[in-house]
């Protein structure tokens, strides 16, 4: 080796240190550049000796594009990258929230909120190692995961990408970061970014921080708390997250007091990094910097100087960097922005490139291409889907219950919006940015699960809007309704009113008044269920937003598993109660925070 900083042999430390000081300041700002691939040119990577290629929500190769097709992408980019001056490997990172979620045919898992009922810290980190598998497939090596917020009003758009409005909850399932990138050894340095191998992925803790606490749950909006609030409620999963080596964590497009996280100096800087020991680097969320002057974007370079000298080492720029690499080599060049500033920032973004092995193995891992989608996966999915859903209702008469039930039954109406939609049971980031409704991936729907649970001589009579004809037949045994939300992400998702959407409400009173009845809502957070169609119902599951394994649901709603669930949200009756958490003083959930029958214990 004939530099300190290609040798491997070398401590970390060492190689930061020496690669930093053969840089120029543009090749220390470009290391700082995050840009989305669209705008990825190979002159651009290379010139610009740019950090960091993403894809945002949806953007892919071209349709349906494998994880082979994702890995010659990225192989490509980065072989631009190596041909730079100092030929330093980019990081190319991914919204892989549940699942490697943007590739078809990867696995998807439950949303957050669907694994925060699961209360299995395990399960998680299993989801974690299988995540990351599927990943570095697709020769990504970089998630924008785990989402950390603790969401505390379910109007939010974002609630379903929180673990649990309870804070020691969202701790627990903080469990998927060492799934993801593996687990530290003992006495492994705090704070220090950690990454095993090649079958791990660089992890992101996000939106630091208080994301999940605004004001009505307004999505980019304003958390209004003192210092302690912030730091019981919505830090304290950072603590979990940094002390298990998490390597990124990324700044929350919110404020706290009116003040832009993006441009907090105070919480970037001197808690997250100097107080918490984050040894990491920090990144931007999208065009964040844009929105730290009025009008948005007006002043660029304000804009940069506000947010670098603030803590943001990477900046998620994404389109215009060469305007962005400018503004920032002159604002160093005139003193806004210290070198110190800038090599702290690179410091960090190296010594997560060296953690992570990328000088070592730059480009794609095609031997794990046949994880993708596998059955251990898939299995592992449904034991999710199976251990998320909360049973509220099980019988008008709790001494005679509804569930299990009957595969064996004569004819079975299955119907509702959400019942063979395998779009809708996986939500928003999945495919594309806010999801789509219908066949958007491999899996099996929840209509499909049923089909295969029931016996031979069963007869299932599927349709989204039952006809009067069907609903005044004599000879249907039971029916199964899935009602829902339609797929959402961010702002798209901020709901003041929480009714079931597609006229869920109806579909369930007009079936619920003719036959016994089992309700499953696949959603991305509680919705409004009002008294009088609660009692119509002869059964009630909540199922979040399972994703592709719709096997899970019938493997409990006919008995072969038991409910595990709680819920990890309260419910509320009435929207005029929110905010409302557990431990409120004024606290009158329909169901409350960890509620959910079980078959054995009632
Ligand atoms: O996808 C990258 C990040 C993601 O990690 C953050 O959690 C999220 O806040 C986030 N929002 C955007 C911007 N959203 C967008 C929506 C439609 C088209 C293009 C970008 C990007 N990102």
């Amino acid at each position: 080796f004939n530099c300190i900083y290609r040798n491997p042999n070398e401590p970390v430390e060492a190689r930061v240190k020496d690669l930093l000081s053969r840089m120029t300041l543009k090749e220390k700002v470009g290391q700082m550049t995050q840009i989305e691939r669209r705008v990825s040119t190979p002159d651009a990577i290379r010139d610009f000796s740019i950090g960091s290629v993403l894809s945002a929500g949806g953007s892919v190769p071209f349709e349906k594009a494998l994880s082979s097709d994702w890995a010659d992408m990225v192989d490509g980019f980065q072989r631009s990258a190596l041909e730079s001056r100092l030929g330093i490997p980019l990081i190319y990172g991914i919204d892989a929230v549940h699942g490697n979620n943007s590739v078809y045919g990867a696995t998807i898992f439950p949303h957050n909120v669907g694994l925060g009922a699961t209360r299995d810290a395990d399960l998680v980190k299993r989801i974690g190692a299988a995540t990351a598998l599927e990943v570095r497939a697709s020769g990504i090596h970089y998630t924008f995961a785990p989402c950390v917020a603790v969401c505390r009003d379910p109007r939010w758009g974002r609630c379903y990408e929180s673990y649990s409005e309870d804070t020691e909850i969202v701790r627990k399932m903080t469990s998927i970061v060492t799934g993801l990138q593996g687990q530290p050894p003992q006495g492994y340095p705090k704070g220090y970014p950690f990454v095993l191998g090649r079958n791990n992925t660089i992890a992101c803790a996000k939106h630091f921080v208080g994301d999940g606490g605004t004001h009505k749950g307004l999505n980019e909006g304003n958390t209004i708390s003192s210092y302690d609030d912030l730091e019981r409620i919505h830090m304290a999963p950072y603590l979990n997250c940094i002390s298990d080596g998490v390597s990124t964590v990324m700044a929350s497009y919110s404020s706290w007091n009116g003040s832009k996280l993006h441009a907090d100096r105070f919480l970037l800087t001197e808690i997250l990094k100097d107080k918490l020991g984050f040894k990491g680097f920090v990144i931007s969320d999208w065009e964040a910097l844009d929105q730290l002057c009025e009008p948005r974007g007006a002043d660029y370079r304000f804009c940069i100087s506000s947010a670098v000298n603030a803590g943001i080492d990477m900046v998620m720029v994404p389109f215009r960097y060469e305007q962005f690499v400018k503004d920032l080599v002159y604002l160093v060049e005139h003193g806004n922005i210290s070198m110190s500033r800038i090599d702290d920032a690179v410091e960090r973004i190296l010594r997560v490139k060296f953690v992570s092995g990328l000088f070592e193995h730059p480009f794609s891992d095609r031997s794990l291409l046949d994880m993708v989608g596998c059955k251990l996966h898939r299995d592992l999915a449904r034991e999710a889907v199976r251990k998320s859903l909360v049973l509220l209702k099980n019988g008008k008469d709790s001494r005679k219950p509804f569930l299990p039930l009957d595969r064996k039954a004569k004819r079975i109406l299955v119907a509702g919006t959400h019942a063979d939609d395998l779009g809708y049971q996986c939500g928003g980031w999945t495919a594309t940015w806010d999801g789509r409704s219908g066949r958007i991936t491999t899996g099996t729907t929840v209509l499909e699960a049923i089909q295969k649970a029931v016996g031979d001589d069963t007869e299932i009579i599927y349709e989204q809007y039952p006809s009067a004809d069907t609903l005044a037949r004599e000879d249907i045994s039971f029916a199964i309704v899935a009602v829902g939300e339609g797929p959402y992400a961010e702002f798209r998702g901020d709901n003041l009113e929480l009714a079931i959407p597609f006229n869920g409400t109806d579909v369930i009173s007009s079936v619920a008044d003719r036959l016994p009845t089992l309700v499953i809502l696949i959603s991305g957070r509680p919705l409004t269920l009002e008294p009088w169609l609660l009692e119509k119902m002869d059964a009630l599951v909540a199922a979040w937003l399972p994703g592709s394994e719709g096997e899970g649901i019938a493997d409990v709603i006919f008995g072969d598993y038991d409910f595990e669930g709680l819920l990890p949200v309260s419910w509320f009756k009435r929207v005029e109660q929110l905010p409302m958490n557990a431990l409120d003083n004024s606290y009158d959930p329909l169901y409350p925070l960890g509620y959910g029958l079980t078959y054995n214990k009632g």
